[in-house]
């Protein structure tokens, strides 16, 4: 059985749908990233196929007792907070310390147990955060962006660690990155998402597509190309019934 199935889902935010028709299933060890341009629905759809947002419409069954590691997109810290990383990972429950410690060995940070959280860069804080994320050995792992602000060496080390995670945990990993290129390699699945599910397949289907390569060719202008590929191919062709205009205007900004 799926480790996740969500079928036919939508996810309103007031007047927002931003989350149209999503059909989407999680199999057990495989590595799967969501893309799409800012406002698309990524975050809305991964958050709400853990069940932290609910559902307006469609189905989501889990395997039962499902245990889920979430790696969020920004933890905001009070500087001057007096919390180290250790206290830190027995938030909300008390850790052994043989376990906090092997979770910070597998991410490569342990030498940080006894650190500030505030003062810990930002490639640091991010190991730390997926240390906390596997202390309860997850079927799933789940990220949002979990490389931003980190420059590229520091990302591709990051999935590096990821797909190593997987292999050595044997959970699957979902997450939404806009590092599509850097994250590649690790990446069995790629779904396009636009509100609804605009193209999905391994990253080199993807990749084929002209559009792909526009889109990371260089800096905006590859950016944009997302953008362009959204609106510019024939849904009915590619089984998309949905009007992307509807979630994205031409204002609508794009990273
Ligand atoms: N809590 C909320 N209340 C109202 N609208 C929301 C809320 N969360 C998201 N939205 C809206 O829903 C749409 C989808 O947002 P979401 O954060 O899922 O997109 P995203 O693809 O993850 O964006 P980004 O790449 O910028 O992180 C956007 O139009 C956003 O403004």
């Amino acid at each position: 059985m799926s480790l996740i199935q969500a079928t036919h889902i939508d996810v309103r935010h007031g007047a927002t749908h931003a989350v149209q028709g999503v059909n989407v299933t999680l199999e057990a060890g495989e590595i799967v990233t969501i893309v799409g341009p800012n406002g698309s629905g990524k975050s809305t759809l991964l958050r709400a196929l853990i069940g932290a947002v609910p559902v307006d419409g469609g189905t989501i069954k889990a395997a039962e007792g499902l245990r889920v590691g979430y790696v969020p997109q920004k933890l905001h810290i009070d500087p001057t907070l007096p919390l180290t990383v250790r206290r830190f990972l027995n938030l909300p429950k008390r850790v052994p310390t043989a376990k906090a410690r092997e979770a910070l060995a597998r991410t490569g940070v342990d030498h940080l147990e006894k650190r500030q959280l505030a003062g810990l860069s930002g490639g640091q804080l991010q190991r730390v955060l997926l240390a906390r994320a596997i202390l309860n050995r997850p079927q799933v792992l789940v990220l949002d962006e979990p490389t931003q602000g980190l420059d590229q060496p520091a990302s591709a080390a990051f999935y590096r660690l990821i797909e190593a995670l997987r292999d050595e945990l044997g959970c699957a990993v979902l997450m939404v990155s806009h590092e599509l290129h850097v994250v590649m390699s690790a990446t069995d699945r790629v779904i396009c998402m636009n509100g609804h599910i605009c193209c999905e397949g391994t990253p080199e289907v993807v990749t084929a597509a002209p559009a792909y390569r526009e889109l990371f060719g260089t800096g905006t202008g590859g950016a944009l190309a997302l953008y362009r590929h959204e609106h510019n191919h024939d849904h009915h062709e590619h089984g998309c019934d949905h009007d992307p205009a509807s979630v994205l205007s031409a204002e609508d900004p794009v990273s």
